[in-house]
């Protein structure tokens, strides 16, 4: 089953001077696929994930998640259908440093009203567990290592049980240990939780152990 689905997407900035910077993007991301994204620095990686995500609705072409057409929809529903279906981890976590590390795992939660404090606790908690930091449940989220502060980051994108989680480098600010494990974690999520997964990557032995490489050149998919 499809999860995500991009069809003809094409985009263009207008300023400073008018650019095409995707190109007819066509593909999609199945059911608990773990597909990486690659290209040199500047092809549009990023841009696309921006487009891919829903933050940007600026392009052209149509775009599906769970197989229903989400472009035209407006801000407020996309806003909705993104706190809901898609978790992001990015190469810097985000995390609120005054905040706890349970505290910050349930902000989305929090943010989407459905569930009771204490549900969303108990799914926090269940995440924690899950990347097997739950120690880490009562700490400062400034007062823990990068490793650690990127797995809190996971435990956060997963808070909602998205459908996807998209990462823009997530290993970029990682040591080689802290990247395998990372990996792990998203290999883990794939294989054993069918979640699917869309990762911006560089590093070229992370991107040989997903199960499809996405190249992009000068704003297209490469066949
Ligand atoms: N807001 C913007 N306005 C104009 N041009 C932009 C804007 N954002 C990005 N670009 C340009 O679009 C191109 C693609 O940028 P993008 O950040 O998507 O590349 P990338 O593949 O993610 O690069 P990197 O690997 O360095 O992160 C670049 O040439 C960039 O300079």
């Amino acid at each position: 089953m499809k999860i995500l689905e991009a069809k003809h997407i094409d985009k263009h900035f207008k300023k400073p001077v008018l650019f095409h910077v995707l190109k007819d993007i066509n593909f999609s991301v199945n059911k608990g696929e773990f597909v990486s994204v690659m290209g040199k620095s500047g092809c549009g990686k990023s841009t696309l994930l921006y487009v891919l995500s829903t933050m940007d609705t600026d392009y052209s072409g149509e775009l599906f998640l769970n197989q229903e057409l989400i472009t035209g929809r407006s801000p407020n529903y996309l806003s909705k259908l993104r706190n809901k279906h898609i978790g992001f981890v990015f190469q810097f976590h985000y995390l609120l440093s005054e905040f706890t590390v349970l505290e910050n795992v349930m902000l989305p939660a929090r943010k989407l009203a459905e569930k009771t404090s204490e549900e969303i606790e108990h799914n926090a908690l269940e995440k924690l567990r899950m990347l097997d930091i739950e120690n880490l449940a009562l700490k400062k989220a400034s007062r823990i290592s990068g490793g650690e502060k990127q797995r809190v980051a996971i435990a956060r994108a997963l808070i909602n049980d998205p459908a996807i989680i998209m990462g823009d480098e997530p290993t970029g600010n990682l040591d080689t240990h802290n990247s395998e494990n990372v990996f792990n974690i998203f290999r883990h999520l794939s294989d054993d939780h069918e979640l699917s997964l869309l990762i911006v990557t560089h590093d070229e032995d992370f991107a040989k152990r997903t199960d499809r490489i996405i190249q992009m050149e000068d704003g297209r998919i490469l066949k």
